[in-house]
């Protein structure tokens, strides 16, 4: 990973900006390997959930709105490429609040399979029931992936409708109020997606 404090710096002023920042070739190509095989592994053994919609009680399953499945990454996770990708990301997470004084306290992180025609219909990160989501972020793992595969995410800014391809090692930043989809996968899609919380994981369940 180009661990350059100028790509940071270009990360704050985007974000500040535009709202998202691109961060191609964040993991090399063989971390993100191994990350597929881990997911891939994982998903066979069944450790893969039916993703829902809300949070606890105001938790369901709803097909027609996300079709993707997930696994929650531990906090301190065994396998050495998750575990370095969860330092990054705490890294970045320090480094982004020295700048900008979000008050990010902690990050949640699950993998996510999207399986061939599934989607995640428009939404924002940042609603009621999760009001301590700040940035959102995902690392894109999927292997040569070509235009006609889909599973963009789409980015509804003010003036502009920014489809953003789902390729490996790119890591993608945003602001978790801004609206996005991801748009039908014709292939089935890998990523890990989380969230830079301003709030300890442990206490989100206060309001
Ligand atoms: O995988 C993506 O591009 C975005 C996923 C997403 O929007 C979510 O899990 O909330
Ligand atoms: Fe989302």
């Amino acid at each position: 990973m180009k661990n350059d404090i100028s790509i940071k710096e270009a990360a704050i002023d985007q974000l500040a900006e535009l709202g998202y920042f691109i961060w191609d070739d964040f993991l090399p190509a063989s971390s993100v390997k191994e990350l597929v095989a881990f997911a891939r592994g994982n998903r066979e053994d069944g450790n893969f959930k039916k993703a829902g919609i809300g949070k606890q009680v105001l938790f369901q399953v709803d097909k027609s709105v996300r079709g993707d499945y997930i696994q929650w990454i531990d906090k301190d996770p065994g396998h050495p490429t998750v575990k370095h990708f969860m330092e990054e990301i705490s890294a970045l997470k320090d480094y982004i609040n020295q700048s900008c004084y979000l008050g990010l306290k902690d990050f949640e992180t699950h993998f996510a399979i999207y399986p061939e025609n599934t989607f995640y219909k428009r939404h924002v990160d940042r609603f009621q029931q999760n009001a301590h989501r700040v940035l959102s972020f995902v690392l894109y793992l999927n292997i040569n992936w070509q235009k006609g595969d889909g599973g963009e995410l789409a980015l509804y800014l003010d003036n502009e409708k920014k489809l953003i391809d789902p390729i490996a090692g790119r890591l993608l930043l945003f602001r978790s109020e801004l609206e996005h989809e991801v748009l039908l996968a014709h292939k089935s899609r890998f990523s890990i997606t989380g969230w830079m919380l301003d709030k300890d994981m442990s206490l989100t369940f206060l309001p």
